[in-house]
């Protein structure tokens, strides 16, 4: 079968065989009036359909949506297990963040789908403002991708120490801080719950200053009937391990694992240091277990006593969780002396201070003639796609259409206009969600399973 050079866009590959490895192809010449009425001599390159490349063509402006309700934006971060990107429930109106996981990948990650397995199970029980709350899992069968939906925060803790010098916050800023984690930690306890990986970069901050304990995927919640809180595996940041896990022992104490890295946290957010370091986790680890460390010069005495009572080697004498609330450094109202170190702006939008909706760029995009700036991630496949840009793309690539072409831009054309125009009608009303009009033919459609978690 011969074929027109067409593209998976919709658009005529150039076929003169110098692109996409195309070889060059036999040449026939048509006279007479084509589709798009351009009449005169014309050279049809003919190409066989086994020789047809299938390539992207970009920029175009496109459009995700996952589980039928939530639109995606920009990526926000990555971590080892996936992206993590902004969305936009069309349903509520908030703005929600996702983690991206692909089923393959975390195979190839050391315990990677049972961490993610038991992270899941664990939030889906925990509702504390301290804590991060899931929103919602939605599994695509068919690209083997999960998605786990959760509340939106502005940042991690690490990335506003990252934003300044001194790489440390104000005390009363760092109190206000220390002071939720003691309140997250608490809730967490109670249920059983060792989060085993306290550390900055796993505490994140709302828009209004509120901190979220995030990453379980090496938590451990204590058997329901245990009478202590004995743990014996830990997978947690070396730097904000305890002497006890440093030293190989077997089993330890899952709360003090948690106090104690919460007081590597305290002395990193009120110093800028870390109490051990090493070159390697060798000697990071040898360091911890002598357990011998020095406070900066400038922590107050009260500091002092709560982090040395935090970070004490022998963890039965390591202070507890009520000794810490009833310390006098917690207690106290600390002055705002200093400036509050700010949320600073995103390192891909520096100019964007507030951190604003990422969505509203998709939606321009969407909306406008513009091409999208929004850099598509070739290993993220869509999930439904609005080739809005196709026609654009269509008519510059191809100044002759045959008459299959001609309808089949007419239908991408009609195609486009309706899906706008059905955006333009469900997406400011919270109570219309946008798949509810939503034609099977005009959004290619993904096997999901959605479990809500409330
Ligand atoms: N709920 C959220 N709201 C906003 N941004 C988030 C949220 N969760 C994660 N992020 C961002 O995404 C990044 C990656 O998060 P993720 O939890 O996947 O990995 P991590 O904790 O940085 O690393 P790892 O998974 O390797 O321990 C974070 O650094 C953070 O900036």
């Amino acid at each position: 079968m011969q074929l027109f050079g067409m593209n998976q866009e919709g658009s005529l590959d150039d076929s003169n065989g110098s692109h996409d490895g195309i070889p060059a192809s036999p040449h026939e010449h048509v006279s007479g009036l084509l589709a798009d009425g351009i009449d005169g001599d014309l050279v049809i390159h003919r190409v066989d359909s086994a020789q047809v490349v299938y390539r992207r063509q970009y920029p175009y402006n496109i459009v995700k949506f996952i589980g039928g309700k939530y639109l995606m934006g920009s990526v926000l971060g990555e971590g080892s297990y996936g992206k993590v990107k902004e969305l936009l429930d069309i349903e509520s109106l908030c703005r929600r963040a996702v983690k991206i996981l692909k089923t393959r990948k975390l195979r190839r990650i050391p315990n990677g789908e049972q961490n993610v397995r038991r992270e899941i199970q664990l939030l889906k029980r925990l509702q504390h403002r301290n804590i991060i709350q899931l929103i919602d899992v939605v599994v695509n069968d068919e690209k083997l991708k999960m998605y786990i939906v959760m509340e939106y925060c502005a940042c991690e803790l690490q990335e506003m120490l990252e934003s300044v010098s001194e790489k440390k916050f104000p005390i009363w800023q760092a109190h206000g801080y220390f002071c939720q984690l003691v309140d997250g930690l608490e809730y967490l306890h109670s249920h059983g719950i060792i989060h085993k990986d306290i550390k900055p970069g796993n505490l994140l901050v709302t828009n209004d200053e509120t901190l979220k304990i995030t990453d379980f995927g090496v938590a451990e919640e204590l058997n329901t009937f245990a009478r202590t809180d004995e743990c014996h595996v830990s997978q947690g940041t070396p730097t904000f391990q305890p002497p006890e896990i440093a030293n190989g022992q077997n089993t330890f104490s899952g709360f003090k694992v948690d106090i104690w890295s919460s007081g590597v946290t305290l002395y990193n957010i009120t110093t800028g240091k870390y109490p051990f370091e090493g070159e390697n986790i060798y000697i990071l680890f040898e360091n911890i277990g002598k357990g011998v460390y020095s406070i900066p010069e400038g922590v107050s005495d009260l500091l002092e006593d709560l982090l040395r009572g935090m970070l004490t080697i022998e963890s039965e004498k390591r202070f507890s969780l009520q000794q810490i609330r009833q310390h006098l450094w917690f207690r106290k109202q600390h002055p705002r002396m200093l400036e509050r170190v700010m949320i600073p702006p995103r390192s891909d939008a520096p100019s964007d201070r507030l951190r604003s909706l990422t969505i509203i760029r998709c939606l321009h995009a969407m909306h406008s003639d513009e091409p999208s700036n929004e850099e598509e991630d070739s290993e993220e496949e869509e999930i439904a796609t609005i080739v809005e840009s196709r026609n654009r793309i269509y008519h510059r690539n191809n100044p002759i259409s045959s008459e299959a072409g001609h309808a089949e831009l007419q239908a991408a054309q009609r195609q486009s206009a309706e899906i706008i125009k059905e955006s333009e009608e469900h997406m400011p009303q919270a109570s219309s969600p946008i798949q509810n009009g939503r034609s099977k033919k005009k959004v290619k459609k993904s096997k999901f399973f959605s479990c809500k978690t409330s």
